[in-house]
């Protein structure tokens, strides 16, 4: 489980303050999906920061299993959006996959893992040989490998182009499925929020609250063309957009 309780964080320094966010709460089941869209600045970010144990909250806390987030969670990894810097450019693909596993057990989890994203013939290559989608991929498989029980993701798709965009997030809707982790997928676009949330988790702008979080009922089974042009996905996302707007406008 994955808890937010009245979560509140102010960045001071250098003459400066800004809340970033204002009140949070929310609650993840777990293996819940959920996505969370808001207007650019809004504290996304910050708010991951906070439950990934990289950032201490100024009020509230971040519950992740039974124990209160102080220090970096066991059992969660986050992905980011820039694969570019979270990968290491001297080590080869299977080495930066193996990077933060404890296990005796590495090369199965590490061929298992490149095996789930399609990167089975990338073992040896180093990331700056392969193109932006698969280093991102190379990043997710570093992920699984870790068999997080909570996996945070921050617009991990922001920085390549659509169509591999599209088969990343059904690779994620797979790898979620499998491993049953909990899992916290924060983006700026609606229509991806919708195509792979069982929840999506609308922000206001800074200081950040929660102005709607709706169940997105579509069928467990989604797929590009389908699901995108069901109707419902027409209205869910067409209400998700309306908040946004009103979000921007600063209700
Ligand atoms: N280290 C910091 N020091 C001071 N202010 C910060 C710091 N990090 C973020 N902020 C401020 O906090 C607010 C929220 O930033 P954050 O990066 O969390 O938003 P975001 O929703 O992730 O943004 P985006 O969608 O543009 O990526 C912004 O006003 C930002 O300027």
């Amino acid at each position: 489980m994955l808890e937010v309780t009245g979560l509140n964080k102010v960045y001071e320094g250098h003459g400066r303050r800004v809340e970033a966010i204002g009140d949070l709460t929310f609650k993840l089941a777990d293996g819940e999906f959920a996505c969370l869209v808001g207007p650019s600045g809004c504290g996304k970010t910050t708010l991951l920061r906070c439950v990934a144990g990289l950032l201490a909250p100024t009020a509230g806390e971040v519950r992740v299993g039974d124990r209160v987030v102080d220090g970096p969670p066991d059992g969660l990894a986050v992905v980011f959006q820039e694969y570019g810097r979270s990968l290491f450019p001297w080590m080869r693909v299977r080495d930066n996959v193996a990077l933060p596993l404890r296990s005796p057990d590495k090369r199965r989890l590490v061929d298992e893992a490149l095996a789930a994203v399609g990167l089975e013939d990338a073992h040896d290559a180093y990331p700056w040989q392969l193109s932006g989608g698969m280093q991102q991929r190379v990043a997710i498989a570093r992920a699984i490998a870790f068999e997080p029980r909570v996996l945070l993701m921050d617009e991990p798709f922001a920085a390549v182009d659509a169509q591999t965009r599209a088969e990343l997030e059904d690779l994620i809707r797979q790898v979620w499925q499998r491993l049953r982790v909990t899992l916290l997928f924060v983006t700026h676009d609606i229509d991806e929020a919708v195509y792979l949330g069982q929840r999506v988790i609308v922000l206001s702008k800074s200081p950040t609250h929660i102005i709607d979080a709706l169940d997105v009922d579509l069928p467990a089974e989604r797929d590009q063309l389908t699901t995108r042009s069901a109707a419902r996905f027409t209205e869910l996302r067409g209400r998700v957009y309306e908040q946004i707007q009103q979000a921007k406008l600063g209700r």
